[in-house]
């Protein structure tokens, strides 16, 4: 079943296409990934679906409800959180902070009653905190909690985005990269780590990856973009050896036939 739907996706930037007409329906409780070379589209695909970006042409449904045109924060209410290409955390916060900031759409008392201390706000906090804990538990964090988000190393960071992304109790999780500068030892605990969030939430999880062995590894359903459309649809198998991708990733001379597979892209 489908649980976020794109059609007819349009976005141009003056005279160029970034998306030029996408359509693809994301399974529910998937992992699915979006791939492409350098400027295929994908950051902008995904800065569509999170309000980033008003599309100038077609349709996103989240659960069969258009979101076009809804604000980035809405979007978070209704279900969709992300991590970014390029990390964005409060750097002189400290960890546990930063997580319990991805909790605020789920608040009730609000800033006034925190500050007035009253007993609901109190109790409140104490509820934010025990679940940043957890958190943070979950992602493998829970020693650094009083660290400054900015003294974490590079691969920590990225985690820490991610449950700050989690915080928010999303039913759609979007990950920009997630691998991005990250060693291999770091990159195989991050694939445990995405098949860890899918397995025990159920939560539909889309990606933006150069790493094609995380993105072969992990992904049920493949979107690949080119030039802003979509040339190519399907499970990994049939990803890898699909000639417009080896086309695309590699140049025409590239194309020969089954013995080109997808794993020589680094
Ligand atoms: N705000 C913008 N203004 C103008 N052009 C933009 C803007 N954002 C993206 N583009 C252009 O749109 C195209 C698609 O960019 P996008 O960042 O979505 O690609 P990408 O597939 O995410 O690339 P990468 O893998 O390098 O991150 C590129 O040609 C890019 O230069």
């Amino acid at each position: 079943m489908t649980i976020l739907k794109v059609n007819k996706l349009v976005k141009r930037f003056g005279g160029l296409t970034a998306v030029g007409g996408v359509d693809f329906a994301f399974p529910r409780g998937k992992i699915s990934a979006v791939i492409g070379p350098n400027g295929a589209g994908k950051t902008t695909f995904f800065n569509l679906i999170t309000g980033i970006y008003t599309p100038d042409e077609g349709v996103i449904e989240l659960d069969g409800t258009s979101i076009v045109g809804v604000k980035p924060h809405q979007i978070v209410s209704l279900g969709i959180a992300r991590t970014f290409q390029n990390i964005r955390l409060f750097g002189s916060m400290t960890v546990l902070e930063n997580v319990m900031v991805g909790m605020h759409i789920h608040l009730r008392t609000g800033i006034i009653g925190t500050l007035l201390s009253l007993p609901a706000a109190r109790h409140e906090e104490e509820l934010v905190h025990r679940e940043a804990y957890r958190l943070l538990e979950f992602v493998g964090l829970q020693a650094l909690l009083n660290e400054q988000a900015s003294n974490l190393p590079y691969g920590a960071q990225r985690r820490l985005e991610i449950a700050r992304a989690l915080a928010a109790k999303p039913k759609v999780l979007l990950l920009d990269e997630p691998a991005a500068g990250m060693n291999p030892r770091e990159t195989t605990e991050l694939i445990g780590l995405i098949r860890r969030i899918q397995k025990e939430t159920g939560m539909t999880i889309i990606l933006i990856e150069h790493d094609m062995k995380l993105v072969m590894e992990l992904s049920e359903h493949i979107l690949v973009l080119d030039y802003g459309t979509k040339i190519a649809e399907g499970g990994p198998d049939h990803i890898r050896a699909h000639p417009k991708v080896i086309e695309a990733y590699l140049g025409k001379s590239a194309v020969q036939g089954e013995a080109v597979r997808l794993e020589v892209i680094s």
